[in-house]
């Protein structure tokens, strides 16, 4: 049996369209058009894509984006600068500092820097401790996004044995965290767990977050399994010619779609929908920032 193939791509788009309409609505009942901020230090190459279809996409949904870049060496007193500066701007409900930073940079100290109430990417102490404890904070895109997904193709989760491979504070843990509260029972692996395959053949739900091309392979996957890949590899392509670069997920794609009952494509599975999971969240804190019920 070959998988359904979940499309992250046009759930993003309506998702999206979801944002577009309360942007409206902001704008017309309360004269408020949210504003997202991205802040970019240095030039990690992968990330190019990200930020330039977050720019496009904010646009498009109708809010305002503020766009600021520095180079790889600037100080980061002048980041900090920037987010306190960003912080007390009331047209800015959302604020993204790009990750990773440059290595002179102490990346906690930037994240904790940022207003819990602006912070989108929900990587703020605040929003990590209101996540775990049951709370109302902003919840990480990435797993956002995923459990999304998640409900949107299988409703109930409550009862299924679910795995996380990978436990980053970014996606890993927020993701265990969203698993838990939907009544899952969560497995959380990681690069010391024993005997991974047999860990990922009991789960029902497979979320692979781990940074290594197609490291999950397709004959540890549960028949009927849901695979949600979260994976970005750029890995050489020179079938398509020298020096082209082609992307794929964690998982071995070809194979688990094989056994899986519904897999995530990489590209076009988890990445459009923590885009749209971004913009959602902007949204979701300009609502709250302004005291205004949806
Ligand atoms: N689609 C999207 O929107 C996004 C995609 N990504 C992608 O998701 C992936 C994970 O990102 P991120 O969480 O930031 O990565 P990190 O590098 O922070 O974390 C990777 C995790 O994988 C674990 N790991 C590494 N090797 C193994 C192994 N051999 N077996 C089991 N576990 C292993 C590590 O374990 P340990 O803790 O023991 O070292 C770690 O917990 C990347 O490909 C990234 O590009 C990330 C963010 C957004
Ligand atoms: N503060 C911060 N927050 C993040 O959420 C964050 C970050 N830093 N740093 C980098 C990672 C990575 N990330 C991606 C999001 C979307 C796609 C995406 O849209 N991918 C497309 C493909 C794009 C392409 O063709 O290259 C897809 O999967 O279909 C990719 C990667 C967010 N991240």
């Amino acid at each position: 049996m070959s998988a359904h193939i979940i499309d992250g791509k046009a759930f993003a788009a309506s998702v999206r369209s979801d944002v577009a309409k309360d942007v409206q609505s902001l704008k017309q009942k309360h004269g408020i058009t949210p504003g997202l901020a991205v802040v970019i230090v240095g030039e990690d190459p992968a990330s190019q894509v990200y930020v330039r279809n977050k720019v496009k996409q904010t646009s498009e949904v109708g809010m305002n984006g503020f766009h600021f870049e520095y180079p790889a060496d600037t100080q980061e007193e002048e980041v900090l600068q920037k987010v306190h500066e960003l912080n007390n701007d009331p047209a800015v409900n959302g604020i993204l500092v790009q990750l990773p930073l440059p290595d002179h940079m102490n990346e906690t100290a930037i994240i904790e820097a940022i207003s819990p109430e602006k912070d989108v990417d929900g990587f703020h102490v605040v929003n990590s401790g209101l996540l775990a404890t049951g709370g109302k904070g902003l919840v990480p895109c990435t797993p956002l996004g995923c459990y999304l997904m998640l409900k949107d193709h299988l409703g109930d989760l409550s009862g299924k044995k679910a795995i996380v491979v990978g436990r980053s504070n970014i996606v890993g843990k927020p993701m265990a965290q969203l698993l838990l509260d939907a009544s899952c029972t969560v497995t959380i692996a990681h690069s010391r767990t024993k005997d991974l395959p047999a860990e990922v053949a009991q789960a029902d739900i497979v979320v692979a977050a781990v940074g290594r091309p197609e490291m999950i392979k397709g004959d540890w996957i549960k028949q009927d399994a849901t695979v949600i890949d979260v994976g970005i590899n750029r890995i050489p392509a020179p079938e398509r010619g020298q020096g082209k670069h082609r992307l794929v997920g964690d998982v071995e794609y070809a194979t688990a779609s094989e056994n899986a009952g519904a897999i995530t494509p990489v590209p076009g599975g988890v990445g459009p929908m923590t885009i749209a999971c971004l913009l959602k969240n902007t949204v979701t804190a300009t609502y709250r920032q302004n005291d205004i019920k949806k």
